[in-house]
């Protein structure tokens, strides 16, 4: 089996009295869609937020590609390749899709962040691949047709599309999707499940936080189910669906 691209070993997190993690581990693969599921207040929020960087781990380690990482800042976390999205959009009203996409980019680079959009004299080589990545992103999430528009005058389904552009410009190796599929319609789901297999495919490994049981169902590798904190079962989606701790704590209301 190949080595693991993120692995997570005794993982914890308390906000005062409350323990939101206790003693996680898992190991995400390089040709993995690893769902975390849960109840409500299980941990996933607490979970992506204390692996990209957000939270300090009370306890634990979080290796990136064989590097530790859980003392450094979210930005470095990126650097080394683990990207994310949020539940909610956090994007410039006032810049195009285009732009924007290329802002994620900017942790790659070194030169200005927007130099590979607006001419500002002569682009350099990575300009160049920056935009030519900026252009391949556009057409794997779908926004070529708005990538002129503002992101303030896209549809909330294509700023979810947006901001998984975004997490992907930055060129991760490992990218964390937090309810990626929150307010969309059946159609653009199954969008959503076709692009998630399609960055698996190309080379980027998933996490995927989500309360949607059909999608999780159909395009992940493994699951973990978290309750209270903690794992309580762990394995590919026909397992999940027939453990008894899950159906008792979770599969039972969600279902
Ligand atoms: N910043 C915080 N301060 C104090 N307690 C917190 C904080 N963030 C989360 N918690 C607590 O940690 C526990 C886990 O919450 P978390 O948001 O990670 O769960 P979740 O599984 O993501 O829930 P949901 O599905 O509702 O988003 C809960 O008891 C929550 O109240």
């Amino acid at each position: 089996m190949t080595a693991p691209v993120l692995e997570v070993k005794g993982l914890s997190k308390s906000f005062g009295g409350v323990k939101a993690i206790r003693d996680l581990s898992f190991q995400v693969h390089p040709h993995d869609i690893l769902g975390l599921i849960g109840p409500n207040g299980s941990g996933k929020s607490t979970t992506v937020n204390t692996l990209a960087g957000v939270h300090a781990a009370s306890a634990g380690e979080i290796v990136l590609d064989g590097a530790h990482v859980q003392t450094l800042p979210e930005y470095e976390r990126v650097a080394l390749g683990l990207a994310r999205t949020f539940q909610t959009a956090r994007l410039f009203p006032e810049f195009t899709v285009r732009e924007q996409i290329a802002l994620g980019a900017q942790v790659t680079r070194r030169s200005h962040p927007l130099s590979s959009v607006f001419a500002f004299g002569r682009r350099s080589a990575e300009d160049e691949a920056v935009a030519a990545h900026v252009e391949e992103l556009l057409d794997m999430t779908g926004l070529r047709p708005v990538a002129e528009t503002k992101t303030g005058a896209i549809s909330s389904a294509q700023q979810r599309f947006l901001m998984i552009a975004m997490a992907l410009a930055a060129r991760p190796k490992v990218v964390l999707l937090d309810e990626p599929a929150a307010g969309l319609v059946a159609h653009e789901r199954k969008e959503l499940g076709r692009l998630i297999r399609e960055i698996r495919d190309s080379g980027v490994a998933v996490l995927v936080i989500e309360h949607h049981m059909g999608l999780i169902m159909e395009i992940c590798t493994r699951i973990v189910v978290l309750n209270f904190g903690a794992k309580i079962a762990e394995g590919a989606p026909e397992e999940i669906r027939n453990d008894k701790a899950v159906i008792d704590a979770y599969l039972g209301e969600a279902a």
